[in-house]
């Protein structure tokens, strides 16, 4: 399969190891200096382009691989507030292919299934408080985390004492604490750490006076997104439309 990849830092290098590993082919690099190369021939014969930038860029690359036919596959996290109805609308009624999932790891799909189900069990005890939390390396420019969001909205979708997630506290890499953990009971709170190099940590905490359960994923490397980005493009190419994680991983 020919593939372009948008974005070439930590995530962009490590897609395109694993992408040749599985015998894929590179066709185009895309980065902040070489824009022009979005109206190149080889980026245009690219069956998939796998886009990891950040959330002020994604959106705008999205639109460019569009305007050549070509399918996206992205993990880029923290555009959807400003541009998910408008991006849905183009893979729904528009024609354009994008996977988006904020978190590409076969281990988050599985936490996430947990997720799910906790939080639907959680129903019948009330005497439980859910809150969360997320750590992640100190590049990081979005707090909460994509993946944070997605584990949140799965519980404010089924818990009915809950109804919204908020951003709580944030501490950064000085240990310096801004935001607050004030919240409503019906909201869910979701504090940050930044600290050092860490991939991503992700906690959902259930608390009651007489004991707490908490589930966590711990990622030990990028290695994990990178192959679930590279199963995502393999997908996406015999696919169209707006698919995410559950479309590729059903269980
Ligand atoms: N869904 C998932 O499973 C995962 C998602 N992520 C998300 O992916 C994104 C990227 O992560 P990561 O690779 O670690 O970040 P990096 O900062 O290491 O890499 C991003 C790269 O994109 C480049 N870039 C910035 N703007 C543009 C643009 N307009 N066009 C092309 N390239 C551009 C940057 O260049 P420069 O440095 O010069 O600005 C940099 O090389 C983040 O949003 C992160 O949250 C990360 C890991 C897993
Ligand atoms: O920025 C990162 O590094 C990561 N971002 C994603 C997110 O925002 O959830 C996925 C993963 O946690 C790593």
């Amino acid at each position: 399969m020919k593939i372009a990849l948008i974005g070439y830092g930590k995530m962009g290098k490590m897609i395109e190891q694993i992408a040749l590993g599985r015998g894929h082919q590179i066709v185009s690099i895309i980065d902040v200096d070489n824009q022009q190369d979005f109206d190149s021939p080889e980026f245009a014969s690219a069956d998939v382009a796998i886009e990891f930038t950040n959330p002020t860029a994604a959106y705008g690359n999205y639109l460019k691989a569009f305007a050549k036919g070509v399918k996206v596959v992205s993990g880029s996290t923290g555009w959807l507030k400003d541009h998910k109805a408008d991006v849905e609308r183009m893979c729904t009624e528009g024609g354009q292919t994008l996977f988006w999932a904020s978190n590409f790891s076969v281990g988050v799909a599985i936490f996430s299934a947990v997720n799910r189900y906790l939080a639907t069990i959680m129903n019948s005890f009330p005497e439980y408080d859910v809150a969360m939390e997320e750590t992640h390396h100190v590049h990081k420019l979005d707090a909460p985390s994509g993946t944070a969001i997605t584990l949140a909205e799965e519980i404010v979708d089924r818990l009915d004492r809950k109804q919204r997630w908020v951003k709580g506290t944030v501490q950064a890499a000085d240990g310096t604490v801004s935001g607050t953990e004030a919240c409503a009971p019906g909201e869910l709170r979701i504090d940050a750490v930044r600290r050092g190099e860490v991939p991503g940590i992700h906690t959902v905490k259930y608390d009651s006076p007489a004991d707490s359960i908490t589930i966590t994923h711990d990622a030990h490397s990028r290695q994990g997104f990178a192959l679930g980005a590279v199963l995502a493009a393999e997908y996406t190419a015999g696919h169209t439309g707006l698919l995410t994680i559950g479309d590729m991983f059903k269980f």
